[in-house]
């Protein structure tokens, strides 16, 4: 008999970037799939999950202002990036018996349902894993911005980061191969040092809200339900 993680339910911020596999854009499905059943081992784990994709593998909002062009409608197109996501991350947990809904953040009643705080707990208690689409409905936000509010609104006991690395670093590891992991740290420490794993806004939430973020590689295959199980290679970011 596993322990028992000793996180209730969990926030996951699934990395965009990560699902465009080795193609260089757009969805791999083979990569959703495979985050799927790390969700579905979560949930056998007895976790509630709710999860935000990142857009990275479709668009970002910042692309088109470097490129001269109008911030908030490169935002919009960001933000509708996530729902394609969200909706392909639906489909690999049904087909895999996983029960999911999208919940977003922008009205589309034609795919989704729309995002209300008591709707998403209401899923959430009854055992659903609940997709937070379109980031927080916001221009000049992430979706790591928008994980951190979700967990904040659905009581997260933790926010999971599944990113291309597998922890914080002193630096940014690809740039910098001198780099070195951390294990723990405060979120002030995050903040103070600079470490750009997650933008501040988001980090700042977390922290005035006291819930720990666990960054970890979202390619590891079973690399979520390891760290659950407090097995995994992570960094936590948590105050004493
Ligand atoms: N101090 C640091 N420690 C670890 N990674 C860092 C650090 N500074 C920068 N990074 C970079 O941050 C990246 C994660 O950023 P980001 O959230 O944009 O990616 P993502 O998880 O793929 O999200 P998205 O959903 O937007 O695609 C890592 O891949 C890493 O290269
Ligand atoms: O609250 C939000 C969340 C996201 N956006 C836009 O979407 C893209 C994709 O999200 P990533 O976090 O970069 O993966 C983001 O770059 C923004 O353009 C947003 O406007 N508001």
């Amino acid at each position: 008999m596993p322990a028992q993680p000793p996180y209730r339910r969990v926030l996951l911020k699934a990395s965009g970037e990560a699902l465009m596999g080795e193609q260089g854009f757009g969805i791999d499905v083979s990569v959703v799939d495979r985050i799927a059943s790390d969700i579905a081992e979560a949930r056998s784990l007895g976790v509630e999950v709710g999860v935000v994709i990142g857009g990275g593998n479709i668009f970002r909002g910042v692309a088109v202002a470097s490129k001269g062009g109008d911030r908030v409608t490169g935002d919009h197109m960001g933000m509708l990036a996530t729902v394609i996501n969200s909706l392909a991350l639906r489909t690999s947990l049904i087909k895999i018996g996983v029960d999911a809904v999208v919940l977003s953040a922008i009205a589309m009643p034609e795919l989704c349902e729309s995002f209300s705080q008591r709707q998403a707990t209401q899923y959430m208690d009854a055992g659903k894993v609940v997709i937070f689409a379109g980031g927080t409905g916001n221009p000049f936000f992430t979706t790591d911005s928008a994980a951190a509010l979700r967990a904040a609104e659905i009581g997260a006991d933790a926010l999971f980061k599944g990113t291309q690395v597998d922890g914080v670093y002193t630096a940014d590891p690809k740039k910098d191969p001198t780099a070195t992991r951390y294990e723990h740290l405060s979120h002030l420490e995050v903040l103070q040092k600079g470490l750009a794993i997650m933008d501040t806004a988001a980090i700042a939430l977390a922290r005035e809200n006291n819930i720990p973020i666990i960054v970890y590689s979202i390619h590891e295959k079973g690399g979520f339900g390891d760290i659950l199980k407090g097995e995994g290679r992570c960094t936590i970011v948590a105050d004493a």
